[in-house]
């Protein structure tokens, strides 16, 4: 069994790099443990370690003082035995490619990314495995309902840590578990990965319906039927029923479809008003993964034959082949079926 760990690297200093930062700050501050977060931009790390922002979120984050930051990932990386990744998912292998020198041996490596690679269709995982040396039994996943900002203030919050070596996640669980943050244990990381990815999809149909003045009947049949699809690639890609009726999958899906703090549910929101894409992107000041996951969905489903009916329409109002306006009568059109039908 691992020791705790005195340091920790956070690289990215986004909302979720950030607070997770102040999450492992708080479950450590009695064990004298150091949490650095890399910062892409100089003067970011500036406004952590100094604490003066014009940042409302990092003001309400209240970092605890053993939080530090550095736009140096050499200075952040020497002496971390637990590496968090929190990273837009599209910039993970170029991130790596840049961090892999100064990562210690025998860091394990956990992410925190809702989204999967474009062109490889890549989960975040395995873009870790394929651009650093490293054992599987060294990569875990954090993956839940775990909207930043409630978590910036506290709210009570359940999570799951995912490893293919339990001891592992175990480890990691007992270095974030906090007062205000409950971490399980999963060592089902595919299906911990796409109920994460695969809700924020559902969450941009979610908010279209919304924006559009659609009911709490469409959105919950979205929710219902959203969560079968993603059932379903799950468990063509080796991942467990139970974790998508858990945490992960469920959790994560309730959570961000029916957040106004979800920027997922916000995007979509603003395409069912009317905004066309690069409107909306020009209004996103953060990470929707959605938006650039979506396609990389439906091709990983489409090439294990598995269908996942709002993924593509959702994909298909992206692309701008379908209008949100037609998309209801796409999806209720389909062919009738069971509702238990799996496959
Ligand atoms: N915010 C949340 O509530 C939340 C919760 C759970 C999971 N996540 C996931 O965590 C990941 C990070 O999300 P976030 O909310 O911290 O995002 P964010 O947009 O707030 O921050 C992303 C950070 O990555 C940095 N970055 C590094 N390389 C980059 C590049 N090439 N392009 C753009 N930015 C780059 C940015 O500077 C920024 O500090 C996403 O995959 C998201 O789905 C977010
Ligand atoms: O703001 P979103 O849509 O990226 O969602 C944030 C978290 O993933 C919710 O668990």
């Amino acid at each position: 069994m691992r020791t705790l760990p005195k340091k920790i690297a956070v690289m990215g200093a986004g909302s979720w790099g950030t607070t997770f930062a102040k999450v492992l700050a708080d479950s450590g501050s009695e064990a004298g443990r150091e949490v650095m977060v890399w910062a892409r931009r100089e003067e970011v790390a500036v406004e952590i370690n100094t604490r003066h922002t014009n940042s409302r979120y990092l003001r309400e984050t209240q970092l605890p003082v053993n939080i530090t930051s550095s736009s140096d990932p050499r200075e952040v990386l020497a002496g971390a035995e637990l590496v968090v990744l929190a990273v837009p998912a599209q910039s993970l292998r170029e991130q790596l490619r840049s961090f892999r020198d100064a990562i210690e041996p025998g860091a394990v490596l956990i992410s925190l990314m809702k989204g999967l690679e474009r062109d490889t269709d890549a989960r975040m995982s395995e873009v870790i495995s394929a651009e650093i040396d490293i054992e599987p039994e060294r990569i875990a996943v954090l993956s839940g309902p775990n909207l930043a900002m409630e978590i910036a203030r506290k709210q009570p919050t359940a999570s799951v840590v995912a490893c293919s070596d339990i001891e592992t996640a175990a480890w990691i669980a007992a270095l974030c578990s906090t007062e205000y943050f409950r971490p399980y244990t999963n060592t089902d990381l595919i299906g911990v990965e796409i109920g994460g990815i695969a809700k924020n999809v559902i969450a941009l149909a979610v908010g279209i319906c919304d924006g559009m003045g659609m009911g709490d009947n469409t959105k919950s049949s979205i929710i219902t039927r959203g969560l079968a699809e993603t059932t379903r690639l799950a468990l063509a890609l080796g991942g467990k029923y139970e974790t998508l009726s858990g945490l992960a999958g469920l959790g994560d899906l309730v959570a961000t479809c029916s957040s106004s703090l979800s920027r997922n549910n916000t995007a979509g929101r603003l395409l069912g008003q009317g905004l066309y894409l690069d409107e909306v992107n020009d209004r996103m000041s953060q990470t929707a993964e959605g938006i650039k996951s979506g396609r990389a969905v439906l091709d990983l489903a489409t090439r294990n034959n598995v269908e996942v009916p709002i993924t593509e329409a959702v994909v298909m109002v992206l692309e701008g082949t379908l209008s949100v306006e037609n998309m209801g009568a796409r999806l209720l059109g389909r062919e009738l079926k069971s509702e238990g039908e799996l496959q």
